[in-house]
């Protein structure tokens, strides 16, 4: 498991935003081990991650984190706070992403932006930022409920940042979201963290944790099964390449005789090569000008995840 202060030297954080420290974590609901001792840490200026499927306990180690719930044993620490505490310094200082519901009634984006800032005694000026740096400029004077669901989300986002937190907590952000709505909200929430803030957030979706995170840690059943950088669990899980061919590129008799013993698949889709020596077969395909229309596909963290938990995603 890579360290948190060794991750954020790696990737150079800046270090500002603050620290997380969990420490034990349990919640039980009845006879259901919600949260079940779970532990981590969180560098300042972290982008960390909470991946895995509906009820791994996501949501409910998020909201202890916030200071929703109070743990039923073991500690969370912001900065040495305690945030079940509800302790205004610390308050301030967090962003909580609201869901869509919770939005004020019948107010525009721009009068939802106003009211949450006024709560935090922020200048009027800062309504205008967050309209622009969500891209929500064009929709201000649009009803709440009149916007489209990833323009909520966005805007909730932007409430969530209103007052300028060193700590934004997101629930599944992207949840429900169409594929150009998610890219869209994926470039706000890089560019929340690259200013600096620590950024914890929840998803079932594994490439969002691959190209948003810098740490990752796979909850499952109330456990955490692996933490780490994206690019080290899967180097972890030590996967082998599939190189496809596209049709009529090579036999399936040359391929098998590159491929060496590695198993060679072919169907009207064209051959694959599959194998852990992906720069030998890639200059033997080369040497045989086979390289057109090839595709090289590694493991991701999807397969990461079925190799720790031996089943289907459950997404
Ligand atoms: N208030 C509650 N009362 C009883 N059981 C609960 C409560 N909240 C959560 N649970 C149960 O605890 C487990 C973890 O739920 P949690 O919402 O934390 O998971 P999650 O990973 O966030 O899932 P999802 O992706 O569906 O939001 C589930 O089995 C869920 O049914």
């Amino acid at each position: 498991m890579t360290s948190p202060q060794g991750v954020g030297a790696r990737l150079g954080f800046r270090l500002v935003g603050v620290e997380i420290r969990v420490e034990g974590l349990v919640m039980t609901y009845g006879d259901v081990r919600a949260v079940d001792d779970v532990s981590f840490t969180v560098a300042p200026g972290e982008f960390f991650g909470l991946l895995g499927p509906n009820g791994a306990g996501k949501t409910t180690t998020l909201e202890m984190i916030e200071g929703l719930r109070k743990p039923q044993s073991g500690s969370v620490r912001i900065d040495d706070h305690e945030p079940w505490r509800r302790e205004p310094a610390l308050q301030r200082r967090m962003g909580v992403q609201l869901q869509s519901s919770s939005f004020f009634e019948r107010l525009t984006a721009r009068e939802q932006l106003d009211t949450f800032g006024a709560l935090y005694g922020v200048a009027a000026g800062r309504t205008d930022e967050m309209l622009e740096q969500v891209g929500l400029v064009d929709k201000a004077g649009v009803r709440t409920e009149d916007l489209s669901g990833g323009q909520k989300q966005r805007l909730s986002i932007a409430c969530a940042l209103i007052h300028d937190p060193e700590v934004v907590f997101l629930d599944e952000p992207t949840a429900a979201l169409d594929p150009q709505a998610r890219r869209n909200l994926w470039d706000v929430l890089r560019t929340i963290n690259a200013s600096g803030r620590t950024v914890v957030l929840t998803t079932h979706h594994m490439d969002e944790a691959e190209v948003l995170c810098d740490r990752v840690a796979i909850m499952d059943a109330g456990r955490i099964l692996e933490l780490d950088t994206p690019a080290a669990l899967v180097r972890g899980l030590d996967a082998p390449v599939r190189i496809s061919l596209a049709p009529g590129t090579l036999s399936v008799d040359d391929a098998r005789a590159i491929a060496g013993g590695d198993p060679v698949t072919a169907d009207d889709q064209g051959t694959t090569i599959t194998t852990r020596e992906p720069s030998r077969v890639l200059t033997a395909l080369a040497q045989r000008d086979a390289l057109d229309g090839l595709s090289v596909k590694g493991a991701s963290l999807e397969d990461v995840f079925l190799e720790l938990t031996g089943r289907e995603y459950r997404a």
